[in-house]
């Protein structure tokens, strides 16, 4: 299917929203594209944790996540963040309708390592199948990123990756990670235009650190099939184009093909 567009909404964000953003996604699809979104919840699930006074630590920007955990995490991310999401597109006036990777097996994953991360999950596969039956019917997917590890049990995802993932297997033209800044700054300043090399040279100087590594990374290794840029920029409303797409830090293979 042409003209998929991958929009990742991150936890820092998603509860900040105006409604500029969900009009100017309706925007898109009026113009012919097919936005699909996944989203995050990280900090409602660190307040849900500490109400339940449930402990939870971070390991490589990926939460250990204990039975407790992964109930929270999945009460929060399927729940509440979904559903706040599928409401605010209604209100903008264009049909959404809120899944998990659990849902019609949309998401199947496989721990990444059970002693360090407990239930953390990679996804191994997408059923591509269900979101597309959503777009054929005009309905926007907003998907959870909790996932089914296949034998009824379920895993917790990073979002990020969770949108790479469905990014690939919809061979999508583009992902766009929505977040709290409005790209990948250096030293302060916006920087428009990023190759691969160049993101591996961020992160070791340390100029990029903590929840936009793996967001860089899910964006370097969603660049192939049919991705040719990854976006990352605010979800504030203010950087839109008029056809709805979002300016931010463009990132690509090799940034001489940047449009
Ligand atoms: N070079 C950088 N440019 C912009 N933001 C950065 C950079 N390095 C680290 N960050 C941090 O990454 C955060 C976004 O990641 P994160 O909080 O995980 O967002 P989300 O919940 O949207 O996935 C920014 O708010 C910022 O604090
Ligand atoms: C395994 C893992 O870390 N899962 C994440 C899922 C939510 C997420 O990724 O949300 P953000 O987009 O706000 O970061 C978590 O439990 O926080």
């Amino acid at each position: 299917m042409d003209q998929i567009v991958v929009i990742k909404c991150g936890g820092s964000t998603v509860d900040a929203l105006p409604s500029a953003f969900f009009e100017s996604i309706a925007a898109m699809k009026e113009c012919g594209k097919h936005p699909v979104v996944v989203h995050g919840g990280g900090p409602a699930i660190n307040d849900m944790l500490k109400q339940l006074d449930i402990e939870s630590e971070f390991v490589n920007g990926l939460r250990k996540t204990t039975d407790e955990v992964l109930e929270a995490a999945e009460m929060v991310l399927s729940g509440k963040v979904n559903k706040n999401l599928v409401a605010a597109f209604q209100k903008a006036g264009t049909q959404a309708v809120g899944m998990s990777g659990v849902d019609g097996e949309l998401l199947k994953a496989s721990p990444v390592d059970l002693e360090t991360l407990g239930l953390v999950g990679k996804v191994e596969e997408v059923n591509e199948t269900i979101i597309e039956f959503f777009i054929k019917n005009d309905v926007i997917p907003v998907i959870a990123p909790i996932a089914s590890a296949g034998d009824g049990e379920k895993l917790n995802v990073n979002a990020d990756e969770a949108a790479a993932a469905v990014a690939r297997a919809l061979e999508a033209e583009e992902l766009v990670f929505v977040t709290d800044v409005d790209g990948v700054l250096i030293n302060g300043k916006i920087t428009e235009k990023l190759d691969v090399d160049e993101i591996d040279t961020l992160i070791k100087n340390k100029t990029i650190y903590g929840g936009m590594i793996p967001k860089v990374k899910a964006a370097a290794a969603s660049l192939t099939g049919n991705i040719e840029k990854v976006t990352i920029a605010n979800g504030n409303g203010k950087n839109t184009y008029a056809n709805g797409s979002l300016k931010g830090t463009a990132i690509m293979k090799q940034k001489e093909t940047i449009t």
